[in-house]
């Protein structure tokens, strides 16, 4: 799970995927399905790519009472995905909720998918959070509060910005995982996304994993886009 880049499949349907997979051949990949492509598809994109041989981070960041998210999560365990996620904003209750869903789920003999909490998303910036959230402590705080509260409901970790993931580390331990997207390269263009970060910074501050999605699958070269991340993120410039 460490050290992975995810490809964020943010497409409209199945046709959009092989149609960008194709250029990726040999590659065994980890993908991200999100609400866009699952709702629209269902399961049977999960058990496709999987097929493949790609892992894959299932992002549809649950966030609902604890007990309707306990029920999600047990269903969502038997696609074997290697990831899910929720929000931590639905709580203490509700992300343990999350993990007994998954645990009962989880066919014998399969592992748990991990499960992350999204603290405070990439798209948002401190300014944003105040006056919307009506939360009042600087944004890291914020990220590091929700954090805490992950790793007490004994979640595997979250989804924070490259900006947060050093203290995070500090004073949670570094096997609990970092998941930054809001990734790009200095010339990407960095659309919605607010707390924004090249893969070297993200290394350089002890990210876990990094998600990228737009940059590479909307380029005209996504294979040769995909490389240069992954050589930037795994520190080879040569
Ligand atoms: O949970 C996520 O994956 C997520 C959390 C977050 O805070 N910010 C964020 O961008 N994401 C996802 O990461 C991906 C980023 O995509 P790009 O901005 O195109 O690189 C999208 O699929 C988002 O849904």
């Amino acid at each position: 799970m460490k050290n992975s880049l995810i490809i964020a499949l943010d497409f409209a349907n199945k046709n959009e995927v092989s149609n960008f997979l194709k250029a990726f051949e040999n590659e065994k990949l980890f993908l991200k399905v999100g609400m866009e492509l699952f709702y629209q598809e269902g399961p049977s994109i999960i058990h496709d790519l999987k097929e493949q041989g790609h892992k894959i981070f299932l992002d549809l960041k649950l966030h609902d009472i604890p007990n309707t998210v306990k029920s999600a999560m047990k269903g969502l365990a038997r696609l074997n995905c290697d990831l899910v996620n929720v929000h931590a904003a639905g709580g203490f209750e509700m992300m343990e909720s999350a993990l007994e869903g998954l645990e009962a789920g989880t066919i014998a003999g399969n592992k748990r998918p991990a499960c992350i909490a999204v603290t405070q998303l990439t798209s948002t910036s401190e300014e944003q959070m105040k006056k919307e959230q009506l939360i009042q402590v600087p944004l890291e705080e914020s990220v590091l509060h929700y954090a805490a509260l992950a790793s007490k409901a004994k979640l595997d970790g979250v989804v924070c910005s490259t900006f947060e993931a050093r203290s995070i580390h500090q004073s949670l331990g570094s096997s609990f995982l970092t998941v930054a997207p809001g990734i790009r390269l200095k010339t990407d263009n960095v659309q919605d996304q607010k707390r924004v970060a090249t893969p070297e910074y993200a290394k350089s501050e002890g990210v876990s994993t990094i998600v990228v999605g737009r940059s590479i699958t909307q380029s005209d070269q996504p294979l040769e886009k995909y490389l240069t991340f992954k050589r930037s993120w795994e520190g080879v410039f040569s």
